[in-house]
């Protein structure tokens, strides 16, 4: 589980493409603890498990299914992702729960500065589940950091 509350960007070194899925070499030093093999990370909201790592980097997979509803795949080497170790029993929550499993893609209709915040609509495919299909616009606002949480991260534009 996560918070949805960015904890660093990483920056896309190496892209690996492969027959059912696409690896991910990511430059970012991620503590000891939140690198072990297994760990899973929300890579710009996605939750994905770390195949592999060292100090300063970390490799990680995404299945084609995970492509196919993501943005990951337009991931190049440079790019930059939002991160997010998982939670930890007794890590203060701070945001709210957050599974890391992105149900699909919207596209982004506008983006409105509003003070500190930045406010956008973006339609949801009527593929979302019932909860999200009956909102066929939504809008999201946040007060801090425009720029890494204005749209549902992990989403591309359908
Ligand atoms: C823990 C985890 N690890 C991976 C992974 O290593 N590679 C992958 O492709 N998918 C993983 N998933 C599931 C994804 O989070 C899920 O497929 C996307 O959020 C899309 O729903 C999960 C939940």
């Amino acid at each position: 589980m996560f918070t949805g509350l960015v904890r660093g960007v990483g920056t896309v070194e190496r892209v690996i493409p492969g027959a059912q899925r696409r690896t991910f070499v990511i430059a970012y030093a991620l503590s000891e603890g939140d690198r072990s093999l297994g760990a899973s990370v929300a890579i710009s909201g996605v939750c994905l498990t770390v195949v592999a790592s060292t100090a300063r980097d970390f490799t990680v997979e995404a299945a084609f299914e995970t492509l196919a509803v993501t943005t990951l795949g337009d991931l190049r080497p440079g790019s930059r992702v939002h991160l997010e170790p998982a939670l930890r029993l007794g890590d203060a929550l701070g945001g709210h729960l957050v599974a890391g499993h992105v149900d699909g893609l919207a596209r982004v209709r506008s983006r409105v500065a509003r003070g500190d915040a930045l406010e956008c609509g973006s339609t949801c495919r009527a593929s979302w589940p019932a909860t999200s299909r009956s909102r066929a616009a939504c809008v999201s606002t946040a007060s801090a950091s425009p720029s890494t949480r204005s749209t549902p991260a992990g989403s591309r534009s359908a």
